[in-house]
Order: C-alpha cells, then structure tokens, then sequence
C-alpha cells in the first residue's frame, strides 16, 4: 500500500495559502491535515474549508505550529521571512519537509535556514512554477552566449499587495544571468534608477519593480545590444502554477536525505 503524505498549510488565509489548500485538497497525491494562522487570526479554531466560504473539509485552523507539523509529512510555507525562519525549525524539529515559498529574505535569514536543513529537508524557491524555472535555465544559457555589449535588465510585474521587491523570481533570473556571464550578482546589481545617475555601466544587471491592480506576476529578462534586442519573458495569470509546483515540491521531498534543495533539483532541469 503506498502513503499518502499529510501536508500543512501555514499562512492558511492568505492568497497563496488558500490557492495551495485548494490544491491539496483536490490531490489524490497528498492530503491536507493542517491549517496554521498566527495567533489572534479570526480563522483560528474554524473548519479551514468553511473559512474559505465552501463546505467543511475536517481541518480546524490552528495557531499551535508544531502540534500541526507533528501529524504531517510535509509543510508547505508561502508566508513571510521572520514566520518560515520560526517554521523551518518547527518542520526540523518534526522532521517535516519544508517547502518555502515565501520571498523577500535577505542572505543573513536565507543562511539561518542551514540549522534546520541539518535535520530536514527544505525545498526553497522564489517561484515555484515550471516555466520560471525552465526561464531561469535559459536565462543563464543566453547571458553565457552574450558578451557584455549585450545590456541586462530584469524587468517584474505585480499586484499592489506585493511587499517586497524586487520579486524573488526576478533576483533568481538576475543569478542566473550572474552566473551565465561568470560574475557576482553582487558586484554588477543596479537597482531602480531615479534621478541623475550617469550613464549604465557596461556589465550592470538592473531591476525594475512594477506594482499595480491585480497582476499576478510578470517577468521579462531584456537583452539590449546596439541594433537588436532579445526578451525572456514568462506571465503567470493563475496562482496555481505556484501552488502546483509547491506540492510537487513536497512530494519530491519525501525520503530525501536533509539539506537545502530547490525547483530546479524538483524537476530535474
Ligand atoms: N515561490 C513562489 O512560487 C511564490 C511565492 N510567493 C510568496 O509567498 C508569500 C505570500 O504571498 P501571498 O500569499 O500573496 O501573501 P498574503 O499576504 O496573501 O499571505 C501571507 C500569509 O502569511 C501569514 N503570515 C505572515 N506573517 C506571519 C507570521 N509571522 N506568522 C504566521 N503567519 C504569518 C499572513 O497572515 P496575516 O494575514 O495574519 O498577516 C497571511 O495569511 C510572499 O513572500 C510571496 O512573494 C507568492 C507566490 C508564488
Ligand atoms: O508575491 C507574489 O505574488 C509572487 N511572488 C513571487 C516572487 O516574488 O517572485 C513569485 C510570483 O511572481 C508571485
């Protein structure tokens, strides 16, 4: 008889933790044994299916993390960087898998990961869907192909609830491009332009962040040369390419030896 892993759902409220209990709960792959909320939410003690407005589902909200991680196989995180740092020692602790989505930490939170990893697996990534990670492979091909005459600019597009930028997936394709071309995002990274700034550097990478109305996320890699230019582009109209490729993730993650893995180890790119 195979197993069907038992998933947890953090920031079960929000827009991506709704999208991803919907999918679970649509998996024959996987079944939904957890919702958590943080303390105080209103969600909190409530069937999680009719906090969504549908019928009950068996699952009550809770604000008790590890207790929920301790009946589940796997976590998946889609939340915000101070609660996955809480949750990943949580998930280590109950030897959950821990998929996280959430963007917008820095390298010195992204390092305090590696504890838990000891113990756990962890499947990172700041976009989970399949043609983002496919775009990221390409990214790094073109940038390798490309001299430096060839100007860099990632180019993202979101909703106007979006809090951090520039987005995860648009720092991954600036790696990627990073890497590509042999050089350290860090040393080449030019940010928002505003006001008399000179002219580009040759070799700068730039981000542009666009924020507005209900875009649920938009990605160019623009390549700009004297006389040519080439774009990468990916658009994302559902959020169920996140929510699908996460559970994927957590699927992936089971019987995997501990440590930090991400979607391009998933789909084998
Ligand atoms: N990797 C990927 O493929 C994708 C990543 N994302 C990322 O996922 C994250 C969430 O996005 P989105 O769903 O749009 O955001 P929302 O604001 O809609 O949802 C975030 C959820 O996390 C909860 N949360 C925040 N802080 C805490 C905390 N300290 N303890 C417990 N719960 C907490 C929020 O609860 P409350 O309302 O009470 O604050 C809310 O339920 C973002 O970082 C986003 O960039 C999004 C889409 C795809
Ligand atoms: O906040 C979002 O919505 C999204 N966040 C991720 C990111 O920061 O790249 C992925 C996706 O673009 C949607």
């Amino acid at each position: 008889m195979t197993h069907t892993p038992g998933i947890v759902i953090t920031g079960a409220s929000g827009r991506m933790g709704q999208m991803l209990m919907k999918t679970v709960l649509d998996s024959d792959a996987a079944k939904l044994v957890g919702a958590v909320e943080r303390k105080g939410h209103d969600w909190v003690g409530r069937d999680v299916g009719e906090a969504m407005g549908g019928q009950p589902v068996g699952v009550t909200v809770t604000d008790d993390a590890l207790e929920a991680f301790s009946h589940a196989q796997a976590v998946i995180d889609f939340t915000a960087p101070d609660a996955t740092l809480e949750f990943a020692a949580l998930a280590a602790q109950a030897r959950c898998v821990h998929v996280i989505g959430t963007t917008g930490m820095s390298d010195e939170q992204i390092a305090r990961l590696e504890p838990a990893s000891r113990h756990a697996v962890i499947v990172r990534a700041g976009n989970m869907s399949l043609g983002v990670n496919l775009l990221v492979q390409l990214t790094k091909k073109v940038a390798a192909a490309l001299d430096e005459d060839f100007d860099i600019e990632v180019i993202e597009a979101h909703h106007h609830h979006k809090v951090d930028a520039p987005s995860g997936t648009a720092l991954m394709l600036g790696e990627a491009a990073a890497e590509g071309r042999g050089v350290d995002l860090n040393d080449v990274s030019d940010r928002g332009r505003d006001g008399i700034t000179g002219a580009r550097k040759r070799g700068d990478i730039g981000f542009h962040a666009v924020r507005g109305g209900d875009i649920v996320g938009e990605h160019d890699v623009l390549f700009a040369a004297p006389g040519e230019r080439i774009v990468l582009r990916h658009l994302a109209t559902d959020r169920a390419i996140f929510a699908r490729g996460a559970l994927k993730a957590a699927l992936w993650g089971q019987g995997k030896a501990p440590g930090e893995y991400d979607m391009v180890d998933v789909l084998g790119l």
